[in-house]
């Protein structure tokens, strides 16, 4: 018999770092809730110094939050920005989150890799908000970004995607460089 399903989830304590109360306004505390989450999966072991989050841009409100679970679930698409997107996509139950016209924002704590830079393409994403670069990502630790068109951040805008970079850059590489010393895998 071939297996029928797949079964992805977050960790148990996610609940503890994402506050379903709160109201998440600013680009810094959007991204802020991505770049303590990366944390949280690195300390309490188990997946990559990478976490994300889901928004409503106009309530502030959370969507879905997600943390990288390559390793605990032996799936090389369980990046933190995909398991956010598709937890997003579940709950709303729509495969084009702003199809009903709200307006919907994705922050990582890095800069989305070539797979879900892709993903973010067709996910109804209306803002993408980002800590740490490519660039620290590569120098900070040795996961591989992929390749990504020359023009990725025009190739986004031109498809009504806002990307602003940077947003507390040195906090995200902060995590980046915790992961990069601790010896944990790849
Ligand atoms: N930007 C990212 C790179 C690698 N893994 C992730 O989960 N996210």
């Amino acid at each position: 018999m071939l297996p029928l399903q797949i079964h992805l989830t977050l960790p148990p304590w996610i609940g503890d770092v994402a506050d379903t109360n709160r109201r998440y306004h600013s680009d810094e505390e959007r991204v802020g809730l991505a770049i303590e989450l990366s944390r949280h999966n690195v300390e309490r072991g188990g997946g990559g110094p990478f976490g994300a989050a889901v928004f409503n841009s106009h309530s502030g409100r959370l969507v879905a939050v997600g943390v990288n679970r390559v390793l605990p679930q032996s799936c090389s698409v369980a990046h933190a920005e995909m398991m956010t997107i598709m937890i997003a996509q579940q709950r709303l139950s729509r495969h084009r989150m702003n199809e009903d016209g709200g307006h919907y924002v994705l922050a990582s704590s890095s800069q989305p890799c070539c797979q879900c830079y892709g993903a973010t393409v067709w996910a109804g994403v209306d803002e993408l908000l980002i800590g740490a670069r490519a660039q620290d990502v590569e120098e900070l630790t040795e996961f591989d970004e992929g390749p990504l068109p020359a023009d990725w951040v025009g190739e986004l805008q031109r498809r009504g995607i806002a990307v602003r970079r940077d947003i507390l850059r040195e906090q995200a590489r902060e995590v980046l460089a915790a992961y990069g010393a601790s010896g944990q895998p790849y």
